[in-house]
């Protein structure tokens, strides 16, 4: 697929997800990284946005939980561009009655090649990343030229 290499502001977007037996290690993670976090644009899905918003006083928009389309509207929001790093919290240990949208989320993210941290040490090192204090790249599909190979 023909690929393109575009800008990535300094204040980046990042969308917070966490399943609900690790939404306690995400809201510790978010308390130790806040300083860090509130140079950015946040989105969170819907109790996951909640108990962050409560527990660090961080600015989230928040999205439609989880369950009901919450990972399908990042997993939207990555393929208009709107998203630039992914912290998803997944459950490795638990059955999701939305098992589908969480892999359909994981897959697009891997699509538009967004950094992605599926725990806490993964998460430390994003957000410690030099890429995420200035302007950063990131190869993307080129969807124009993918419309014209068709
Ligand atoms: O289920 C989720 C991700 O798959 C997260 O949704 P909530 O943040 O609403 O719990």
């Amino acid at each position: 697929m023909k690929t393109k290499v575009i800008d990535i502001p300094a204040q980046k977007t990042i969308a917070l997800v966490a399943h609900d037996n690790l939404k306690p290690k995400l809201v510790a993670w978010c308390e130790q990284h806040k300083a860090e976090l509130e140079k950015h644009k946040l989105f969170a899905t819907g109790t996951t946005g909640k108990k962050v918003a409560l527990a660090t006083g961080l600015e989230l928009t928040p999205l439609i939980s989880g369950p009901l389309g919450g990972d399908q509207q990042i997993g939207a929001k990555i393929s208009e561009g709107e998203i630039d790093v992914l912290i998803f919290f997944w459950d490795p240990l638990e059955p999701m009655p939305h098992d589908m949208d969480v892999k359909a989320l994981l897959r697009v993210a891997a699509v538009w090649n967004i950094p992605v941290a599926c725990n806490a040490s993964s998460a430390d090192m994003i957000i410690t990343s030099s890429l995420m204090n200035g302007v950063s790249q990131r190869e993307i599909p080129d969807y124009d030229g993918y419309l014209q190979d068709r």
